[in-house]
């Protein structure tokens, strides 16, 4: 006998909610910390693992499997073989050599660039439909990696790019005026990193663009104390590194709200790595850098066409332009 006995003139529920996939590849500190998140949300009804460390895979599973209880019933699967990921809506890609100390980035990312031939063409032969979405660094070369190796359009290949920055940006920003960081809206875009551009002109605390709020409540600023900020997130994340020896909860909370924007359809503006040939001048050839981008179900919705000044574009043209050099030592 069933467990459940149906009440009479029961009509089989119709499926309101279509069924959501995420697979995590690299279930490493950043993949497991994305995993974590994206459970505790409530994002999926599937999540599935692959890593090239069985065990590793292995245990991770069952340690997120251990803690059904507390959770919304979600499917947790884990495989060495990419057939585990078949029907996903979004690929996360995680997966990363370690930085040898002392490794130039460029030999960082030749092992890198081997890694994503194995693992970019299954993901899409699984998953022809899906959105990728990279985090894997540096996450600017490998989203254009991904994307040539995916054969996927440009709108369903997406860096997490300048997210983790700007969200470390607002963060600071809100605790120097002591406000909330959901109330500041801040954008940094171009190169993921040490070379990435703050724009000033988008800074706006509950609506009110930034200087203005700060002549408004008197607080002396200097164009030193915003430039001081912007550098504090790059210290902060090396500060991070020197502190626990890698860097987890912010990232895996800043993609796992991009993965609820997209498979919830959202269509919220992120500043994301994007195929940004043709934006702002940048026609230096094919180059992902982030840009404040509307996503949604279907990728890339869109690129607002935010203000820069001079200056802030030709900071994102010679992005650019070492993108692109470093691409062509490539051979892709
Ligand atoms: N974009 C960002 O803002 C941002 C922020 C933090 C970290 N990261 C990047 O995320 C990546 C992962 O960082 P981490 O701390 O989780 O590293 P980690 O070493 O803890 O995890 C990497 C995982 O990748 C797995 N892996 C290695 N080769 C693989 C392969 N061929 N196929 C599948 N899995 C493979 C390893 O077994 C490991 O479990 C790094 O490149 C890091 O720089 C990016
Ligand atoms: O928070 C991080 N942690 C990492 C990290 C995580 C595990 S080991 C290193 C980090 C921290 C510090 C520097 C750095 N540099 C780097 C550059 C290119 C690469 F291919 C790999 C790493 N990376 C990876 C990374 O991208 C970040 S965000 C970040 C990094 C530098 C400047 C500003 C930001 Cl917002």
């Amino acid at each position: 006998p069933s467990f459940f006995k149906a009440i009479q003139n029961t009509s089989p529920p119709s499926p309101t909610k279509r069924h959501t996939k995420i697979s995590v590849i690299g279930v490493g500190n950043v993949g497991m910390a994305i995993a974590q998140t994206i459970l505790t949300q409530d994002l999926v009804d599937e999540l599935a693992l692959v890593d090239a460390n069985s065990n590793k895979l292995q245990g991770e599973m069952l340690d997120l499997q251990h803690a059904a209880a507390f959770l919304p019933r979600t499917k947790i699967q884990a495989s060495l073989d990419y057939s585990v990921t078949a029907g996903s809506d979004l690929c996360i890609v995680t997966a990363g050599a370690r930085q040898i100390p002392g490794e130039s980035r460029l030999n960082l990312l030749q092992r890198n660039v081997t890694m994503f031939k194995s693992i970019i063409p299954p993901l899409a032969k699984y998953s022809p439909e899906a959105i990728l979405l990279i985090v894997s660094n540096p996450v600017d070369v490998l989203s254009y990696i991904a994307w040539k190796l995916s054969g996927f359009p440009a709108n369903r290949v997406i860096g997490s790019g300048t997210n983790l920055d700007s969200s470390r940006f607002r963060f600071l920003i809100a605790d120097h005026l002591d406000v909330s960081a959901q109330d500041v809206q801040a954008y940094i875009v171009g190169e993921h990193g040490d070379s990435s551009v703050a724009l000033w002109s988008s800074i706006s605390v509950g609506g009110v663009p930034i200087l203005s709020f700060l002549e408004r409540q008197q607080i002396a600023y200097e164009k030193e104390t915003l430039e001081k900020i912007h550098k504090e997130v790059v210290e902060s994340a090396y500060e991070v590194i020197s502190l626990k020896g890698y860097t987890s909860w912010a990232i895996g909370y800043s993609v796992a709200s991009l993965a609820r924007t997209i498979l919830r359809n959202q269509r919220r503006i992120h500043p994301v790595s994007v195929l940004a040939t043709s934006f702002y001048g940048i026609n230096e050839g094919e180059v992902f850098l982030s840009l404040p981008a509307q996503l949604g179900r279907t990728g890339v919705l869109g690129v607002t066409n935010v203000h820069l000044s001079d200056e802030e574009i030709q900071q994102l043209r010679n992005s650019a332009k070492t993108i692109m050099e470093v691409q062509g030592q490539l051979g892709i």
